[in-house]
């Protein structure tokens, strides 16, 4: 039998539990703050590739879901997506950020991000128990998008049946958020006349999180979040407001533009703050939400917006 004074290393021991202790009591005033909240959750960069990481990242949407929270997860997958493309020999390109969809690849968008990515990030969760149901949004009107272009050098491109989510019934997400259970949702809409359309699932994300009011939408990505001067790391932004970001937009590269404008959505839509995270840092969503130091780049709505 031993006792842990008996131990040489009591003083390590204690110490250690000192330490575990006081992060769980730092999180004491988050869990109060978003006891009951909606957390919009978009999923994609590397957490969506990494097979730890996948598997921490469902561990954190089911640990947020027995915090007391209301998590909802809005996933990408779009190297998925251009792997698929690949094997079956498609060509593909994006222009400005967005992908060119012609039906052909739309069928193969839907299948992926529906019959593939969705699927596994489902899979992931409910190994921890009864939590995720996979949704898309052609499921009870969640989304209606509307035909956009893409901006090249200054000028509109028709890039095929690609969308912006013109409006959004979240009763159906509801539904499933109330039942006590996570949803996981495919970025994928049909118009009003029942065409479907590719949607960016940032911009999908930021939506949802808006008719939600959610709380907060938090985006996952491959960097530590938005960088003043990329690709100068000593530039990284830890908070700024709707108009700071507004005025930065039109400057940003292609792959960051998406995020930074779901994120403007969001606050400028009622959403009280929005952060992008680095997803490549295991629990990155955990510490985020529970920790006082937060990660990554948060944004504010302006003064005055609420
Ligand atoms: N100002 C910026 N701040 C941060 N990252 C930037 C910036 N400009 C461009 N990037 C690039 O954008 C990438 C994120 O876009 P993308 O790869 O499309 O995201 P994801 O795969 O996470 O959806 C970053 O990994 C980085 O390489
Ligand atoms: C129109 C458009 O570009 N749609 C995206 C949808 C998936 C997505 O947004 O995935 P990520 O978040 O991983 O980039 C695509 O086809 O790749």
């Amino acid at each position: 039998m031993s006792t842990p004074g008996d131990s040489g290393d009591a003083k390590d021991r204690l110490a250690d539990a000192g330490a575990k202790a006081a992060v769980l009591v730092e999180a004491l005033p988050w869990l109060q703050r978003f006891n009951g909240a909606t957390i919009v959750v978009k999923y994609g960069g590397n957490a969506m590739i990494d097979e730890d990481l996948k598997r921490t990242f469902a561990q954190d949407m089911v640990f947020l879901r027995l915090a007391g929270l209301h998590p909802v997860v809005v996933h990408g997958g779009g190297p998925q997506i251009s792997t698929m493309l690949e094997r079956l020999g498609i060509a593909g390109e994006f222009r400005g950020g967005l992908r060119v969809t012609t039906p052909e690849t739309m069928d193969v968008v839907r299948m992926v991000l529906f019959g593939q990515v969705g699927r596994e990030l489902v899979g992931l969760m409910n190994a921890h128990g009864p939590y995720a149901v996979g949704i898309s949004g052609e499921d009870a009107q969640l989304f209606t998008a509307r035909r956009r272009g893409a901006v090249v050098d200054g000028v509109s491109v028709d890039i095929g049946l690609v969308g912006d989510v013109v409006s959004v019934n979240p009763d159906a997400v509801l539904d499933i958020v109330r039942a006590g259970r996570i949803p996981v949702v495919s970025t994928i809409a049909p118009d009003i006349d029942g065409v479907v359309h590719n949607v960016n699932a940032d911009t999908a994300a930021a939506a949802l999180a808006v008719a939600l009011e959610a709380a907060k939408l938090v985006v996952l990505t491959d960097v530590e979040g938005l960088y003043a001067n990329w690709p100068d790391r000593s530039s990284l932004i830890d908070r700024l407001n709707a108009a700071e970001l507004a005025r930065l937009l039109p400057d940003l590269d292609s792959g960051m533009r998406p995020k930074m404008e779901a994120c403007l959505r969001a606050v400028r839509g009622g959403v009280p703050r929005a952060h992008v995270i680095d997803g490549r840092l295991a629990h990155s969503v955990l510490l985020e939400v529970f920790t006082s130091q937060g990660v990554g780049t948060m944004v504010l709505p302006e003064e005055g917006d609420r």
